[in-house]
């Protein structure tokens, strides 16, 4: 079924501001799974069946079913894939896969290995890569390049709406082929990639308050919907976060007490000619327990050269501005989100 006027959204799920995921189905009769539509990476996986039970993060989640799909073909090869917050392995296999009801024949990894450590606290099932197939693990063809050679879909884009609000319902929407003007305001400001094959683009600056203080010779950012927070070079959070004085966890997070977050800069980012401001209530989580920690939605990781130094822009700047990733001319557009 071809989507209707070449677009086809699917709503997201808004996990306490921290984790968006969407609905996906796998093999005949359909075996639904949640996955997070990731631009930091661009294969999909779901736990499977075979994952061994000990693994507490297999057994709390929906497993794809091999035997139980009529579509269902045999790969068996391995498959292997490191995020920022941990890694997963699994084996190949090829299916249905249908999303926002459009349906493509692909590869993809049943995870067999999933550690608790952090899949214990991911509210998804899988993951969804939505990056270029330049940087796809095993070279397998990403899903939505198989979208756009079905010719179903109005352009070669798709598009982010994170909402900022856990209580909103949907918490989000991806849009395949097109955007959704119920979800931002005024124009598009659109840069390119830095390279083919990466959503990625040259950040011009980091200014805090007034004073542009890292990236003034320029530097890599990442736009990663499969990030929770924005992260940059530890030395240049610490600055940072010295700045604003939030005070460091032990599992390198910040927090600040609440009653100060008033008080606290406005953090901009210079990428294609415009300053993507972030005021406190924008990178500022307050705490679901109500007490007085507020956690800053910053994180210092340092990514080893030639890929880093880079800054991983996540969902609390998405969240923000309004997403169109364009496959089509290979650039990023951002749009003030409603
Ligand atoms: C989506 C896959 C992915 N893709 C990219 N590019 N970057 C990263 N970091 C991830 C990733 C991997 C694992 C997990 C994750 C994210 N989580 C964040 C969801 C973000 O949803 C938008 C959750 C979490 C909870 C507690 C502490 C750390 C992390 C569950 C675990």
């Amino acid at each position: 079924p071809s989507p209707k006027n070449g677009t086809a959204p699917t709503p997201l799920i808004n996990y306490l501001d921290t984790q968006y995921f969407g609905e996906i189905s796998i093999g005949s009769p359909p075996q639904k799974f949640n996955v997070v539509f990731d631009t930091g990476s661009s294969n999909l996986w779901v736990p499977s069946q075979s994952c061994s039970p000990l693994y507490t993060a297999c057994f709390t989640h929906n497993r794809y079913d091999a035997s139980n799909s009529i579509t269902h073909v045999y790969n068996g090869s391995g498959f292997s894939i490191q995020y920022a917050s941990g890694n997963v392995r699994g084996i190949l296999s090829e299916d249905v896969v249908v999303v926002g009801g459009i349906p493509v024949v692909q590869v993809f990894a049943e995870a067999t290995a999933l550690p608790a450590i952090p899949f214990i606290f991911a509210k998804f099932d899988g993951v969804l890569g939505m990056g270029y197939p330049d940087v796809a693990i095993d070279g397998i063809t990403p899903v939505f390049d198989r979208i756009m050679s079905q010719h179903v879909l109005k352009q070669n884009v798709f598009s982010v709406y994170y909402s900022r609000d856990p209580t909103h319902i949907p918490g989000g929407e991806l849009v395949l082929g097109g955007t959704d003007p119920n979800y931002h305001t005024g124009s598009f400001h659109y840069m390119n990639t830095k390279e083919e094959g990466k959503w990625e683009v040259i950040m011009k600056g980091v200014s805090v308050g007034a004073d542009m203080l890292f990236c003034m010779e320029g530097c890599s950012a990442v736009i990663d919907t499969g990030s929770s927070y924005i992260t940059g070079p530890a030395s240049s959070i610490s600055i940072l976060m010295k700045t604003i004085g939030a005070v460091e966890l032990a599992e390198g997070g910040y927090t600040v007490s609440c009653n100060l977050v008033k008080l606290l800069p406005t953090v901009a980012f210079h990428l294609g000619g415009q300053e993507y401001s972030l005021t406190e209530e924008d990178y500022i989580l307050w705490s679901e327990f109500g007490e007085d920690i507020c956690t800053v939605t910053f994180k210092a990781l340092d990514v080893p050269p030639p890929v880093g130094p880079i800054w991983i822009l996540g969902a609390n700047f998405i969240a923000r501005y309004y997403t169109e990733f364009d496959r089509g001319n290979n650039r990023i557009g951002f749009a003030q989100a409603i």
